[in-house]
């Protein structure tokens, strides 16, 4: 299985990704430039955190008239998982592969913390967690207050497309505690908190980890079906 870590002017979190995948996971996975066109040969997209174009007019909206972009919407529409954190989350709800949008947090302020989440085992992405489990993971954003109306979060609680939750504490503002939504199909996940920077005993958390070891094993599961 092998990674796309996209990497846009003024992306941060594009090393933390390479190496949660490549050091601690062991997978295949290969830098993209945003000038790029082309995803194929890649099995899962990643879209990291950072502060893309300078979060100039809103953050994410640059990005999403990156050169990369048609590729990207390409390869989600053809069922494949990318996965967006923070700034990447940003991205791909202005790109309209997620629905909603991240305003500014309701304190006004860059909140810089570790948080608890609920999770949803019920996702490609989170399957490796039990279902309900409370986890902890950092969260470093301006912009991280998830916004919807209405029908459209009646939508994502009805199909369950709600992945990860604030527990006890919402840091943003938020509607419904969202921290990560996936798409009707499943295979595109945004959240805002960061699981690349909670892989490993060193960095003192390791609850990120196994949002990648989901990636993997669905991608193992999937080789199997398509290798026989
Ligand atoms: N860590 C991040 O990706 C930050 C995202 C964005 N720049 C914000 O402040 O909301």
């Amino acid at each position: 299985m092998k990674f796309a870590v996209i990497v846009f002017p003024g992306s941060n979190c594009d090393i933390d990704l390479y190496e949660a995948l490549k050091t601690v996971c062991h997978a295949e996975v290969e830098y993209v430039s945003h000038k790029e066109t082309s995803l194929d040969g890649f099995d899962a997209v990643m879209v990291p955190g950072g502060f893309s174009y300078g979060d100039y007019l809103r953050c994410g909206a640059i990005a999403r008239f990156a050169n990369i972009m048609p590729a990207l919407i390409e390869f989600a529409k053809a069922g494949k998982p990318v996965f967006g954190t923070c700034n990447g989350f940003q991205i791909l709800t202005e790109a309209g592969l997620l629905p909603g949008a991240l305003k500014q947090n309701d304190s006004l302020k860059f909140v810089c913390k570790t948080v608890a989440l609920e999770v949803n085992n019920q996702t490609m992405f989170t399957s490796e967690y039990n279902d309900n489990e409370v986890i902890k993971l950092p969260i470093a954003h301006a912009d991280g207050s998830y916004y919807a109306d209405e029908e459209t979060l009646a939508k994502l609680e009805a199909n369950n497309q709600i992945a990860f939750r604030y527990h006890g504490e919402n840091p943003n503002g938020s509607l419904h505690d969202i921290a990560g939504i996936v798409n009707e199909q499943g295979n595109v996940l945004g959240m805002m908190p960061h699981p690349e920077r909670a892989v490993e005993a060193l960095l003192g958390n390791e609850d990120g980890l196994r949002l990648f070891k989901s990636i993997l094993k669905h991608g193992h599961q999937t080789e199997e079906v398509v290798n026989g």
